[in-house]
């Protein structure tokens, strides 16, 4: 059956619809624009009416009488003057066009009436701090002018202070690293608990910006860092502290991040490491990180595990890796070599020096000592009645550098004061993981973090300091154990990614899968 068109109203009525709809609004447009000061002279003449019968009725009874003598007195002044209806006609219209006036409402800037409160309470938090009697013109005063003290500050979408520049009177004694933590605490308990803050402190202008700083990505794994020969990436830190960015992949997501690199080798002048944390805040898998980097740069690598919890494992028997020792035998035989080993390169070196000859190949390859835990194996040595495997790393301390030796000592808070003097003094380069007091980030860093400690610390955060350098806060990039079942799969494949091939069989164990690609490897132990 052949169907019957629409009736034209209904095949285009929603165009015709929409066009009247469009002319009917430019003609109420050009209306109200004719017509805008008639609509405002009659809103003023609306108001001036309410006005006067407000006046009218406000006024008592008594006075009503001779008010209304008055007006109309008036009234008739104005009649008889000549021209008077017409200037009294005029005025009125003017009065009533100034009335009707529709002013905008003030477009409100700076701080509301909340972010208000919270600047002056933290002026009052501050004022014990930065007045003393003596000041005749108190910068801080109780009920005092916070706005002289802070010049610029923002808020979050919380309406939480995030940035603010303090100023502070001269007599403040910046210099003095207890004063300072006092005003940091205050600031840090009073701004909100919860995020991480920077301080700095600019002492010649007597002044203090403090800043929120957004948390670390966590996501970032062992990947291949692009770096330089002799340099090791220790972890992420923030663009404020360093100048370089590496091109890293967090998560599935490529990104420039800042790194903190660590040279080592004969120009470096933190050319040991000391690496102290809380047991699970991450040390090992940071000696893990350090292992794979050295072993991509051509390194040979010998491994001592005081805690003989096979957290290496995966390093055994593969290409550039030497030893990895877990018993007191093994580790003291292991160091004794390492110690020789500094002393030919050393004599080597001298000699081709004196000779006139670069340096020979052999001693070319940079050869890492990595302690993960070496106190536990000292008080087993100490229980044997047998040499403390710390002390045979004096000589690759004291001359590694020029030997392209390097040493790297793992050890938890708590077995610190194992550690012998030379190992306190080689390691300038020094990193702190996991929660810490105040007392053991100094007693590690020299100094303290100029920024807070986060409430939540995730595996692999702290700072780091290299030398006498400034504090970075630090994100180690993840390096599990990749024969932990605990692994996550992506983990554990970008970790046997970058080990090198295997060159000795280990244990009969893995030696299923020595000969494997990573990926298919990374298979075998799942199944296993
Ligand atoms: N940078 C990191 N990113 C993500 N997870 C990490 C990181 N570092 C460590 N972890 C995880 O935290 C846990 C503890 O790590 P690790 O074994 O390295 O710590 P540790 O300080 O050596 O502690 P312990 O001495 O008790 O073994 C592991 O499950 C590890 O996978």
């Amino acid at each position: 059956m052949a169907r019957r068109p629409l009736p034209r109203i209904l095949s285009n009525g929603s165009a015709s619809i929409a066009r009247s709809r469009e002319m009917a609004r430019t003609a109420a447009d050009g209306a109200t624009d004719v017509l805008h000061p008639l609509i405002t002279i009659t809103r003023g003449l609306r108001r001036l009416a309410t006005t006067g019968r407000r006046r009218w009725a406000d006024t008592p009874k008594d006075r009503r009488g001779p008010m209304l003598f008055m007006v109309a007195a008036v009234g008739l002044v104005v009649v008889f003057i000549p021209y008077g209806p017409l200037l009294a006609f005029i005025t009125l219209m003017a009065a009533a066009g100034w009335k009707g006036r529709d002013p905008k409402p003030p477009v409100r800037t700076g701080p509301d009436d909340a972010q208000l409160e919270r600047l002056s309470s933290l002026y009052e938090a501050l004022v014990p701090y930065f007045s003393v009697p003596e000041d005749p013109s108190p910068l801080y005063a109780h009920g005092g002018e916070w706005e002289k003290a802070f010049t610029t500050f923002d808020f979050d979408g919380d309406g939480r202070v995030d940035r603010i520049d303090i100023r502070y009177p001269a007599y403040f004694a910046d210099g003095d690293a207890d004063s300072r933590a006092r005003i940091e605490q205050l600031l840090h308990a009073k701004m909100g608990r919860g995020r991480e803050y920077h301080f700095q402190w600019d002492e010649e202008g007597n002044r203090l910006t403090v800043s929120v700083l957004d948390p670390l990505p966590t996501g970032i794994a062992a990947q291949h860092f692009v770096t330089a020969p002799g340099e090791t990436v220790l972890g992420f830190t923030d663009d404020t502290g360093v100048q370089r960015t590496l091109p890293v992949l967090d998560g599935d997501e490529q990104r420039d991040m800042p790194p903190v690199v660590w040279r080592t080798g004969a120009r470096s002048t933190e050319p040991h490491l000391l690496i102290a944390g809380q047991p699970g805040s991450g040390t090992t898998s940071l000696v893990r990180s350090i292992a794979l980097q050295a072993l991509q740069h051509h390194g040979d690598v010998l491994v001592v595990e005081g805690s003989a919890t096979g957290d290496y494992a995966c390093l055994v028997g593969r290409h550039g890796v030497l030893a990895v020792e877990c018993g007191l035998t093994g580790a003291l035989a292991s160091l004794e070599w390492a110690a020789h080993e500094t002393e030919r390169r050393l004599i080597a070196a001298n000699r081709a020096r004196q000779a006139g000859h670069p340096a020979p190949d052999d001693i070319k390859r940079p050869l890492w000592i990595l302690l993960d835990r070496p106190g536990a194996l000292g008080h087993v040595a100490a229980a044997d009645g047998r040499k403390d495997p710390q002390s045979l790393l004096q000589v690759p301390l004291r001359h590694g550098r020029a030997a392209g030796v390097t040493v790297v000592v793992a050890e938890q808070f708590d077995s610190l004061d194992a550690l012998i003097d030379p190992v306190r003094q080689h390691t300038r380069a020094r990193v702190v993981l996991g929660p810490a007091t105040p007392d053991e980030l100094r007693d590690v860093l020299g100094t303290l973090p100029r920024t807070t400690p986060t409430t939540e610390i995730p595996p692999g955060r702290g700072y780091a300091r290299l030398g006498t350098g400034a504090v970075h806060r630090l994100q180690v990039p993840a390096t599990p154990d990749p024969y932990d079942d605990a692994t996550s799969e992506t983990h554990r494949k970008a970790v046997l990614a970058l080990l090198p091939e295997r060159e000795t069989p280990a244990d009969d164990d893995t030696a299923a899968i020595e000969m494997v690609p990573a990926e298919d490897e990374a298979e075998a132990l799942a199944e296993r």
